[in-house]
């Protein structure tokens, strides 16, 4: 007789470009650690928020006889400043921390970008592996390699393109995670699905909503779909420089957060990411459907998908005018053209350069109307 299967061998996706990584998902995965940092490496640092510290002596086990230091950070968008990115230089130095050393984050999308943006810059850059602990950043944060800091003026303007070397998704450590938490990440799958990959969409609309959990077969199917698409994408075009044909190439992966960005910043970061892109992944599909050819049927799928998980699909919280000058610095910007990744259909997006105001406010309005 056989028990309970257990939850299945972790699954390797990889990433293959100029410098070659892994990212594995599964559960208890902290044994690949060492593997994953490779020869050489002295001394590790660990950038941790401080309210995640009960998951850092086990993975401290993993590292062997290696030197640790852990640089307690504070927590979520707190941590993404130049200060905190300035005190972990500070403690990288005293630490001694050399070329041949390793950073290694554990935390959501926030510590992400904040150590792989502190392991870019320290000496030049050194290695880093991610150890994510949201679905956020396991489905997106972690994999790519952007890094980056916010600043007065707006979201994640200063930063390095850093690319791991390696990335483990631990599905267990999803375990401790807030429901909202876990629905914030679900926002940049959905994401994926619209983009890239339709059979996420049929999966998210043909599952209960509360059995997406961290054991959930299918939980752990969109993770590495939505991963799949990540990769795919970056893999083609790291550094945003262009796709091919009409394909936008990595400006793809920022679906609905031109205006996402900009609640974030005007609600002073006070809404969760994952909220925020699905309120701006609504407003593109307005606008594209106002400025382009979307039918307003993928319009509606738009708003049941996301809402189905629990994602706000309304918005009223600013006035117009305030979101479009935080608008302006978005960096698919030029010049004082604005630009926006719009769908053509699912899986079909596009760059819409310049939309006319009175597009960009009606697509506004509508959300006002739904919410
Ligand atoms: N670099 C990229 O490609 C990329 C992609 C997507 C998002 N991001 C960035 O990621 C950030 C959002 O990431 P996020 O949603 O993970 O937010 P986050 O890092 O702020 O984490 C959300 C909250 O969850 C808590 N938390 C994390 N793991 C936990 C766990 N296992 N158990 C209990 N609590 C836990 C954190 O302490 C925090 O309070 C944003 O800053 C966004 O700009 C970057
Ligand atoms: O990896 C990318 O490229 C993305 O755009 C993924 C986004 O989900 C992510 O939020 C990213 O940090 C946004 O990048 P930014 O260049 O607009 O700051
Ligand atoms: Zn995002």
């Amino acid at each position: 007789m056989t028990g309970p299967a257990g939850p299945a061998a972790p699954t390797t996706i990889p990433v293959r470009g100029a410098h070659p990584y892994d990212v594995v998902v599964g559960h208890h995965l902290g044994d690949r650690l060492a593997a994953m940092l490779g020869e050489g490496v002295e001394r590790v640092a660990v950038i941790c928020p401080e309210r995640l510290e009960a998951f850092v002596d086990d993975l401290v086990d993993h590292l062997e006889d290696r030197e640790v230091v852990v640089l307690a950070v504070p927590d979520g968008e707190e941590g993404k400043q130049a200060a905190v990115a300035e005190a972990c230089w500070e403690a990288l130095g005293e630490a001694g921390l050399t070329r041949s050393d390793a950073v290694v984050t554990l935390g959501g999308g926030a510590t992400t970008d904040l150590g792989g943006f502190v392991a870019a810059t320290w000496l030049r850059g050194v290695k880093v592996v991610h150890v994510p602990t949201t679905l956020l950043a396991m489905v997106d944060a972690a994999v790519g390699g952007k890094t980056g800091i916010n600043t007065g003026a707006g979201k994640n303007l200063v930063g390095a393109f850093h690319e791991p070397s390696g990335v483990l998704c631990d599905l267990s450590l999803l375990e401790t995670l807030p429901r909202e938490e876990l629905v914030s990440g679900l926002a940049e799958v959905v994401k994926c699905g619209f983009i890239a990959d339709p059979e996420i969409l049929r999966l998210v609309e043909e599952t209960d909503p509360d059995a997406l959990v961290p054991s959930s077969p299918v939980l752990r199917e969109l993770v590495e779909r939505a991963i799949a698409v990540k990769v795919e994408v970056v893999v083609a075009d790291l550094r945003e420089t262009g796709g091919s044909g009409d394909h936008p190439g990595r400006e793809a992966l920022n679906y609905g957060h031109t205006l996402g960005h900009a609640i974030e910043r005007y609600e002073e970061y006070g809404v969760r990411h994952g909220e925020a892109v699905a309120v701006g992944c609504v407003f593109v599909a307005e606008l594209a459907a106002r400025a382009g050819t979307l039918p307003a049927s993928v319009v509606e799928r738009h708003r049941s998908v996301l809402g189905r998980v629990g994602l706000p699909v309304g918005y009223a919280g600013a006035p117009f005018d305030d979101l479009l000058a935080h608008m302006r610095v978005d960096k698919k910007a030029r010049g004082s053209q604005l630009r926006f990744v719009v769908l053509d259909d699912v899986a079909r997006p596009r760059v819409l350069a310049g939309p006319s105001e009175e597009d960009l406010r009606a697509a506004y309005e509508a959300l006002g109307e739904q919410s």
